[in-house]
């Protein structure tokens, strides 16, 4: 069976609730595409009126980071049971720019993953080389790595469920797309991994976005790959392109 592409916008640190409400009201028509699972990852404090404003669309709600222990003193951090309460159907995890700038590893990541399953969110989880490492032809071993730890302990059934996106570290807000072949390849890759990990049909219905300066040009051939089903889209989805991506065909 073919699997549902899906294409989730990153709004990353932009757009008050205000100016939240403004872009879902504008984007609301563009990306009205039964065909494609839209997900619009947004800020915390974003997260209760863009739910309300995206009601009866078929936009559905992501978060982009969420702790991975239920309550308690974790000054700052947002719990699982607070994102289902709200609404959240998916969440970000491991994105780039937290392994980078808040010191996530692929160990926190995993603790996370397994709470939002037991949650019943979504996981969206990011992997990607840096360039240095795509220049010394290390890019699977680190990848496969991140997937493997990541996933430590989550089921064949949840794994089925999840949404690995593949970004290039090389690639995010540059402007420099990957190759569709660089794409397709990694995302195989991330998917012959999944294969040895759980079983075939596990690495057959797991879904794998490509993310990195993913754009209405770009993305009709990227979402075109076999091993491709969908895109994490970080700039674009603040504009009316987002419509265009997401109505890639
Ligand atoms: O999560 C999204 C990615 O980091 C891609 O961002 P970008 O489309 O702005 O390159």
């Amino acid at each position: 069976m073919a699997r549902r592409k899906i294409v989730a916008g990153n709004w990353k640190m932009n757009m008050t609730p205000s100016e939240a409400v403004e872009l879902v009201n504008t984007l609301k028509p563009l990306v009205a595409n039964e065909e494609v699972d839209v997900v619009f990852c947004v800020p915390a404090i974003d997260i209760l009126p863009v739910v309300e404003a995206c009601k009866g669309t078929n936009i559905q709600v992501g978060a982009e980071n969420m702790y991975y222990e239920e309550k308690g003193a974790y000054t700052g951090e947002i719990a699982p049971g607070m994102l289902t309460d709200a609404g959240v159907k998916y969440v970000v995890l491991g994105h780039s720019e937290r392994r980078e700038y808040f010191a996530e590893t692929s160990e926190t990541v995993n603790k996370k993953m397994l709470k939002a399953f037991e949650h019943g969110i979504t996981p969206i989880m990011c992997c990607g080389e840096t360039l240095e490492q795509r220049e010394q032809g290390v890019t699977m071993d680190f990848i496969r790595q991140q997937v493997k730890v990541g996933f430590q302990g989550v089921t064949a059934d949840q794994a089925k469920t999840a949404v690995i996106a593949y970004e290039p570290i090389w690639a995010i807000g540059t402007g420099k797309t990957a190759t569709t072949e660089q794409a397709q390849e990694v995302c195989a890759g991330i998917r012959a991994c999944i294969a040895e990990v759980y079983d075939e049909a596990t690495a057959e219905a797991i879904r794998i976005q490509y993310g990195g300066s993913v754009n209405a040009k770009t993305a009709p051939e990227l979402f075109a790959q076999n091993d491709i089903d969908g895109g994490l889209v970080g700039g674009a989805s603040l504009k009316p392109e987002f419509g265009q991506i997401v109505n890639y065909k």
